[in-house]
Protein backbone atom coordinates (compact mmCIF):
# COMPACT_ATOMS: atom_id res chain seq x y z
CA UNK A 1 0.00 0.00 0.00
CA UNK A 2 1.33 3.45 -0.83
CA UNK A 3 1.65 5.93 2.16
CA UNK A 4 2.10 9.01 -0.37
CA UNK A 5 -1.36 11.00 0.75
CA UNK A 6 -0.19 10.13 4.33
CA UNK A 7 3.37 11.56 4.01
CA UNK A 8 2.48 14.65 2.08
CA UNK A 9 -0.51 15.49 3.14
CA UNK A 10 -0.53 15.05 7.37
CA UNK A 11 1.16 17.73 9.62
CA UNK A 12 1.72 18.80 12.98
CA UNK A 13 0.61 21.49 15.02
CA UNK A 14 3.65 23.08 15.35
CA UNK A 15 4.12 23.54 11.70
CA UNK A 16 2.43 27.00 12.24
CA UNK A 17 2.54 29.98 15.23
CA UNK A 18 -0.99 31.41 15.09
CA UNK A 19 1.01 34.79 14.43
CA UNK A 20 1.82 33.10 10.78
CA UNK A 21 -1.78 31.79 10.12
CA UNK A 22 -2.99 35.35 10.59
CA UNK A 23 -0.73 36.52 8.19
CA UNK A 24 -1.82 34.17 5.34
CA UNK A 25 -5.24 34.56 6.36
CA UNK A 26 -4.99 38.31 5.53
CA UNK A 27 -2.78 37.38 2.15
CA UNK A 28 -5.29 35.12 0.89
CA UNK A 29 -8.41 37.59 2.12
CA UNK A 30 -10.45 34.94 3.56
CA UNK A 31 -12.59 34.49 6.79
CA UNK A 32 -13.47 31.77 9.01
CA UNK A 33 -16.41 30.54 10.73
CA UNK A 34 -16.08 28.63 14.17
CA UNK A 35 -18.80 26.56 14.89
CA UNK A 36 -19.66 24.32 18.04
CA UNK A 37 -22.37 21.98 17.97
CA UNK A 38 -23.54 21.54 21.58
CA UNK A 39 -26.76 19.32 23.00
CA UNK A 40 -26.39 19.28 26.84
CA UNK A 41 -22.61 20.68 27.17
CA UNK A 42 -22.72 23.35 30.00
CA UNK A 43 -20.54 21.71 31.91
CA UNK A 44 -17.60 22.41 29.28
CA UNK A 45 -18.94 24.53 26.19
CA UNK A 46 -18.37 28.14 28.19
CA UNK A 47 -14.36 27.15 28.92
CA UNK A 48 -13.83 26.26 25.31
CA UNK A 49 -15.87 29.24 24.14
CA UNK A 50 -13.78 31.73 26.18
CA UNK A 51 -10.56 30.21 25.92
CA UNK A 52 -10.83 29.89 21.70
CA UNK A 53 -12.71 33.65 22.14
CA UNK A 54 -9.72 34.73 23.79
CA UNK A 55 -6.87 33.26 22.08
CA UNK A 56 -8.15 33.43 18.21
CA UNK A 57 -10.15 36.51 18.15
CA UNK A 58 -9.46 39.12 20.93
CA UNK A 59 -5.18 38.29 21.10
CA UNK A 60 -4.95 36.94 17.42
CA UNK A 61 -7.66 37.85 15.08
CA UNK A 62 -7.37 34.11 13.24
CA UNK A 63 -11.97 33.84 13.78
CA UNK A 64 -14.01 36.27 12.57
CA UNK A 65 -16.61 34.42 14.39
CA UNK A 66 -17.47 32.05 16.90
CA UNK A 67 -20.97 30.32 16.86
CA UNK A 68 -22.25 27.79 19.28
CA UNK A 69 -25.23 25.47 17.71
CA UNK A 70 -27.42 24.40 20.21
CA UNK A 71 -28.85 21.24 19.66
CA UNK A 72 -32.43 20.95 21.81
CA UNK A 73 -30.33 21.08 25.07
CA UNK A 74 -32.33 21.06 27.78
CA UNK A 75 -29.40 22.65 30.13
CA UNK A 76 -27.74 25.90 30.14
CA UNK A 77 -25.70 25.40 27.28
CA UNK A 78 -27.08 28.29 25.41
CA UNK A 79 -26.55 30.92 28.00
CA UNK A 80 -23.32 29.08 29.37
CA UNK A 81 -22.11 29.82 25.59
CA UNK A 82 -23.54 33.72 24.92
CA UNK A 83 -21.95 34.74 28.33
CA UNK A 84 -18.90 32.87 27.57
CA UNK A 85 -19.00 35.42 23.96
CA UNK A 86 -20.68 33.32 21.56
CA UNK A 87 -23.17 33.97 19.04
CA UNK A 88 -25.89 30.86 20.25
CA UNK A 89 -28.41 29.87 17.60
CA UNK A 90 -30.98 26.66 18.70
CA UNK A 91 -30.86 24.84 16.16
CA UNK A 92 -34.90 24.48 15.72
CA UNK A 93 -34.92 28.09 14.89
CA UNK A 94 -32.33 28.30 12.31
CA UNK A 95 -34.83 28.06 8.15
CA UNK A 96 -37.83 26.98 10.22
CA UNK A 97 -39.23 26.48 6.86
CA UNK A 98 -36.63 23.59 6.73
CA UNK A 99 -38.17 21.60 8.98
CA UNK A 100 -36.39 20.41 12.05
CA UNK A 101 -34.37 17.31 13.03
CA UNK A 102 -32.46 16.24 16.22
CA UNK A 103 -28.70 15.78 16.11
CA UNK A 104 -25.11 16.58 15.19
CA UNK A 105 -25.33 16.84 11.42
CA UNK A 106 -28.39 18.79 11.78
CA UNK A 107 -26.66 21.34 13.68
CA UNK A 108 -23.70 21.46 11.94
CA UNK A 109 -25.63 21.84 8.26
CA UNK A 110 -27.43 24.83 9.46
CA UNK A 111 -25.19 26.24 10.67
CA UNK A 112 -24.51 27.54 6.76
CA UNK A 113 -27.38 29.43 7.11
CA UNK A 114 -26.49 31.43 10.18
CA UNK A 115 -22.91 31.97 9.67
CA UNK A 116 -19.89 34.10 6.44
CA UNK A 117 -16.80 32.57 6.43
CA UNK A 118 -14.89 31.01 3.42
CA UNK A 119 -13.60 28.74 5.75
CA UNK A 120 -16.08 26.35 8.79
CA UNK A 121 -13.88 25.16 11.47
CA UNK A 122 -15.90 22.81 13.76
CA UNK A 123 -15.08 22.08 17.20
CA UNK A 124 -16.83 19.23 19.32
CA UNK A 125 -18.20 20.94 23.30
CA UNK A 126 -17.11 18.15 25.13
CA UNK A 127 -13.68 18.43 25.17
CA UNK A 128 -11.75 17.78 28.50
CA UNK A 129 -8.27 17.54 27.55
CA UNK A 130 -7.62 19.93 24.27
CA UNK A 131 -6.46 23.68 23.42
CA UNK A 132 -7.10 26.38 21.01
CA UNK A 133 -4.65 24.63 18.42
CA UNK A 134 -7.07 22.44 17.93
CA UNK A 135 -8.79 25.04 16.02
CA UNK A 136 -6.04 26.78 14.77
CA UNK A 137 -3.65 24.36 13.39
CA UNK A 138 -6.63 23.41 11.01
CA UNK A 139 -6.38 25.73 8.99
CA UNK A 140 -2.61 25.72 8.64
CA UNK A 141 -3.40 23.45 5.23
CA UNK A 142 -6.24 24.87 3.72
CA UNK A 143 -4.52 28.46 4.13
CA UNK A 144 -0.74 26.91 2.47
CA UNK A 145 -2.07 24.00 -0.05
CA UNK A 146 -4.00 25.57 -2.63
CA UNK A 147 -5.77 22.20 -3.85
CA UNK A 148 -6.54 21.51 -0.15
CA UNK A 149 -10.39 22.22 0.99
CA UNK A 150 -11.01 20.14 3.82
CA UNK A 151 -9.05 19.15 7.14
CA UNK A 152 -8.90 16.68 9.66
CA UNK A 153 -7.86 16.76 13.12
CA UNK A 154 -5.81 13.56 14.75
CA UNK A 155 -4.84 12.81 18.17
CA UNK A 156 -3.81 10.31 20.89
CA UNK A 157 -7.04 9.12 22.08
CA UNK A 158 -7.48 9.05 25.85
CA UNK A 159 -9.80 7.01 27.24
CA UNK A 160 -11.29 6.46 31.32
CA UNK A 161 -10.81 2.83 33.00
CA UNK A 162 -13.44 1.91 35.38
CA UNK A 163 -11.84 2.25 38.51
CA UNK A 164 -11.82 6.01 38.89
CA UNK A 165 -8.82 8.17 37.49
CA UNK A 166 -6.90 5.84 35.41
CA UNK A 167 -6.73 6.02 31.58
CA UNK A 168 -5.28 3.93 28.71
CA UNK A 169 -4.59 5.43 24.95
CA UNK A 170 -7.43 3.17 23.42
CA UNK A 171 -9.93 5.42 22.92
CA UNK A 172 -12.13 5.64 19.48
CA UNK A 173 -13.68 2.44 19.65
CA UNK A 174 -15.97 3.37 16.97
CA UNK A 175 -13.22 5.04 14.94
CA UNK A 176 -11.07 1.38 15.39
CA UNK A 177 -13.59 -1.02 15.19
CA UNK A 178 -15.90 0.38 12.43
CA UNK A 179 -14.70 3.52 10.59
CA UNK A 180 -11.46 2.54 10.12
CA UNK A 181 -11.94 -1.00 8.96
CA UNK A 182 -14.99 0.27 6.52
CA UNK A 183 -12.30 2.96 5.36
CA UNK A 184 -9.82 0.60 4.84
CA UNK A 185 -12.60 -2.24 2.57
CA UNK A 186 -13.97 0.08 0.64
CA UNK A 187 -12.45 3.24 0.09
CA UNK A 188 -8.29 2.03 1.03
CA UNK A 189 -7.21 5.81 -0.41
CA UNK A 190 -8.66 6.49 3.08
CA UNK A 191 -6.62 4.21 5.20
CA UNK A 192 -4.34 6.65 6.42
CA UNK A 193 -6.83 8.67 8.01
CA UNK A 194 -6.09 8.55 11.52
CA UNK A 195 -9.16 9.81 12.85
CA UNK A 196 -11.54 9.69 10.50
CA UNK A 197 -14.49 10.37 13.07
CA UNK A 198 -13.08 13.76 14.57
CA UNK A 199 -14.62 16.16 15.11
CA UNK A 200 -12.62 18.82 15.02
CA UNK A 201 -11.92 19.31 11.18
CA UNK A 202 -12.31 22.61 9.01
CA UNK A 203 -13.41 22.71 5.59
CA UNK A 204 -14.34 25.15 2.54
CA UNK A 205 -17.74 26.46 2.60
CA UNK A 206 -18.22 26.07 -0.89
CA UNK A 207 -17.42 22.68 -0.99
CA UNK A 208 -19.66 22.02 2.20
CA UNK A 209 -22.26 23.21 0.93
CA UNK A 210 -22.30 20.95 -2.57
CA UNK A 211 -22.26 18.00 0.44
CA UNK A 212 -25.58 16.24 1.53
CA UNK A 213 -25.10 16.14 5.10
CA UNK A 214 -26.29 13.04 7.36
CA UNK A 215 -28.69 14.49 10.49
CA UNK A 216 -26.86 12.38 13.04
CA UNK A 217 -23.62 11.32 13.80
CA UNK A 218 -22.80 10.32 10.08
CA UNK A 219 -21.48 13.86 9.33
CA UNK A 220 -17.74 13.16 9.39
CA UNK A 221 -17.54 9.71 7.34
CA UNK A 222 -19.95 11.14 4.54
CA UNK A 223 -18.22 14.70 4.33
CA UNK A 224 -14.96 12.72 4.41
CA UNK A 225 -15.96 9.87 1.97
CA UNK A 226 -18.15 12.13 -0.48
CA UNK A 227 -14.95 14.90 -0.34
CA UNK A 228 -12.31 12.28 -1.84
CA UNK A 229 -14.95 11.03 -4.17
CA UNK A 230 -15.74 14.16 -5.48
CA UNK A 231 -12.36 15.83 -4.95
CA UNK A 232 -9.80 13.55 -5.02
CA UNK A 233 -7.73 12.11 -1.44
CA UNK A 234 -5.16 15.17 -2.08
CA UNK A 235 -7.96 17.73 -1.41
CA UNK A 236 -7.55 16.32 2.24
CA UNK A 237 -5.21 16.90 4.63
CA UNK A 238 -4.79 15.98 8.47
CA UNK A 239 -3.12 17.71 11.60
CA UNK A 240 -1.60 16.01 14.49
CA UNK A 241 -3.00 18.08 17.57
CA UNK A 242 -1.65 16.20 20.35
CA UNK A 243 -3.97 14.56 23.03
CA UNK A 244 -7.42 14.62 23.09
CA UNK A 245 -9.92 13.56 26.14
CA UNK A 246 -13.81 13.91 25.66
CA UNK A 247 -16.66 12.69 27.37
CA UNK A 248 -17.19 8.80 26.75
CA UNK A 249 -20.90 7.67 25.80
CA UNK A 250 -22.33 4.58 26.38
CA UNK A 251 -21.21 1.16 24.81
CA UNK A 252 -25.12 1.24 23.94
CA UNK A 253 -24.83 4.83 22.32
CA UNK A 254 -21.92 3.88 20.68
CA UNK A 255 -23.72 0.74 18.90
CA UNK A 256 -26.20 3.44 17.45
CA UNK A 257 -23.51 5.54 16.07
CA UNK A 258 -21.65 2.47 14.51
CA UNK A 259 -24.97 1.34 13.13
CA UNK A 260 -25.49 4.56 11.23
CA UNK A 261 -22.29 5.14 10.44
CA UNK A 262 -22.50 2.07 8.72
CA UNK A 263 -25.75 2.75 7.13
CA UNK A 264 -24.32 5.64 5.47
CA UNK A 265 -20.92 3.68 3.84
CA UNK A 266 -23.52 1.31 2.78
CA UNK A 267 -25.45 4.19 0.46
CA UNK A 268 -22.53 5.50 -0.90
CA UNK A 269 -21.49 1.67 -1.88
CA UNK A 270 -25.60 1.42 -3.56
CA UNK A 271 -26.55 -0.23 -0.99
CA UNK A 272 -29.72 2.12 0.84
CA UNK A 273 -30.99 1.07 3.66
CA UNK A 274 -34.22 3.57 4.01
CA UNK A 275 -34.63 6.27 6.72
CA UNK A 276 -34.46 3.94 9.51
CA UNK A 277 -33.37 0.92 10.70
CA UNK A 278 -34.33 -1.13 13.48
CA UNK A 279 -31.93 -2.14 16.40
CA UNK A 280 -32.35 -4.27 19.59
CA UNK A 281 -30.68 -3.97 22.76
CA UNK A 282 -29.83 -7.12 24.77
CA UNK A 283 -29.15 -5.56 28.22
CA UNK A 284 -32.20 -4.48 29.03
CA UNK A 285 -35.43 -5.96 29.07
CA UNK A 286 -39.02 -4.46 28.71
CA UNK A 287 -41.76 -5.64 30.87
CA UNK A 288 -42.30 -8.79 29.39
CA UNK A 289 -38.67 -9.20 29.49
CA UNK A 290 -38.00 -9.15 25.79
CA UNK A 291 -34.95 -6.91 24.33
CA UNK A 292 -35.67 -3.33 24.09
CA UNK A 293 -35.97 -2.48 20.02
CA UNK A 294 -35.60 1.46 19.11
CA UNK A 295 -34.34 2.62 15.47
CA UNK A 296 -31.41 4.63 14.21
CA UNK A 297 -32.20 7.39 11.76
CA UNK A 298 -30.57 7.35 8.35
CA UNK A 299 -31.53 11.08 6.89
CA UNK A 300 -29.75 13.43 4.85
CA UNK A 301 -30.17 17.17 4.45
CA UNK A 302 -29.70 18.07 0.35
CA UNK A 303 -26.67 19.84 -0.38
CA UNK A 304 -27.43 23.44 0.83
CA UNK A 305 -26.38 25.38 -2.45
CA UNK A 306 -29.48 24.15 -3.64
CA UNK A 307 -31.78 25.08 -0.52
CA UNK A 308 -33.47 28.59 -1.73
CA UNK A 309 -33.61 31.52 0.58
CA UNK A 310 -35.72 31.64 3.88
CA UNK A 311 -39.90 31.48 2.72
CA UNK A 312 -42.04 34.36 3.94
CA UNK A 313 -44.06 32.84 6.51
CA UNK A 314 -47.55 32.86 6.25
CA UNK A 315 -49.54 34.85 8.84
CA UNK A 316 -53.04 34.44 9.57
CA UNK A 317 -53.62 33.27 5.99
CA UNK A 318 -51.19 36.47 4.48
CA UNK A 319 -47.91 36.11 3.32
CA UNK A 320 -46.03 37.87 6.19
CA UNK A 321 -43.31 40.99 4.74
O1 LIG B 1 -27.63 15.54 18.80
C1 LIG B 1 -26.49 15.95 19.04
C2 LIG B 1 -25.46 15.10 19.53
C3 LIG B 1 -24.22 15.63 19.77
N1 LIG B 1 -23.98 16.95 19.56
C4 LIG B 1 -22.65 17.53 19.86
O2 LIG B 1 -21.69 16.95 18.99
C5 LIG B 1 -20.44 16.87 19.64
C6 LIG B 1 -19.91 15.44 19.59
O3 LIG B 1 -20.88 14.59 20.13
P1 LIG B 1 -20.53 13.35 21.06
O4 LIG B 1 -21.79 12.72 21.50
O5 LIG B 1 -19.57 13.79 22.10
O6 LIG B 1 -19.81 12.40 20.02
P2 LIG B 1 -18.66 11.35 20.27
O7 LIG B 1 -19.15 10.20 21.05
O8 LIG B 1 -17.51 12.07 20.79
O9 LIG B 1 -18.40 10.90 18.73
C7 LIG B 1 -17.29 11.00 17.87
O10 LIG B 1 -17.73 10.43 16.66
C8 LIG B 1 -18.83 11.11 16.09
C9 LIG B 1 -19.28 10.33 14.84
O11 LIG B 1 -18.45 10.53 13.80
C10 LIG B 1 -18.45 12.54 15.78
O12 LIG B 1 -19.58 13.22 15.30
C11 LIG B 1 -17.93 13.22 17.05
O13 LIG B 1 -17.51 14.54 16.75
C12 LIG B 1 -16.78 12.41 17.59
O14 LIG B 1 -16.24 13.00 18.75
C13 LIG B 1 -20.65 17.38 21.07
O15 LIG B 1 -20.28 18.72 21.13
C14 LIG B 1 -22.15 17.22 21.26
O16 LIG B 1 -22.71 18.12 22.20
C15 LIG B 1 -24.96 17.79 19.05
O17 LIG B 1 -24.74 18.97 18.82
N2 LIG B 1 -26.19 17.25 18.81
O1 LIG C 1 -14.70 8.27 17.96
C1 LIG C 1 -15.17 7.27 18.54
O2 LIG C 1 -14.83 6.11 18.25
C2 LIG C 1 -16.23 7.49 19.59
O3 LIG C 1 -16.28 8.86 19.86
C3 LIG C 1 -15.96 6.73 20.86
O4 LIG C 1 -14.83 7.21 21.50
P1 LIG C 1 -14.37 6.57 22.92
O5 LIG C 1 -14.16 5.12 22.71
O6 LIG C 1 -13.09 7.30 23.21
O7 LIG C 1 -15.44 6.89 23.89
Amino acid sequence: MSDTWFDHRTYRHTDWTVQRLVDLKRRRGLTVSLVIPARDEQATVGGIVSRVRADLMERAPLLDEIVVMDSDSTDDTGRVAREAGAVVHRVVDVRPDLGHRRGKGEAMWKSQFVTSGDVIAFLDADLVEWGPHFVSALLGPLLTEPGVRLVKGFYDRLLDLPGGGRVSHEGGRVTELVARPTLALRWPALSGVVQPLSGEWAIRRDLFAQLSVPSGYGVELAVLVDTHLRCGVDAIAQVDLGRRAHRHQSLRGLGAMATELLAIADRRSGIDHGSEVPIRWFDTADEQGRPRTGTVGIVERPPAVGVGPERPRVLGGAVGR
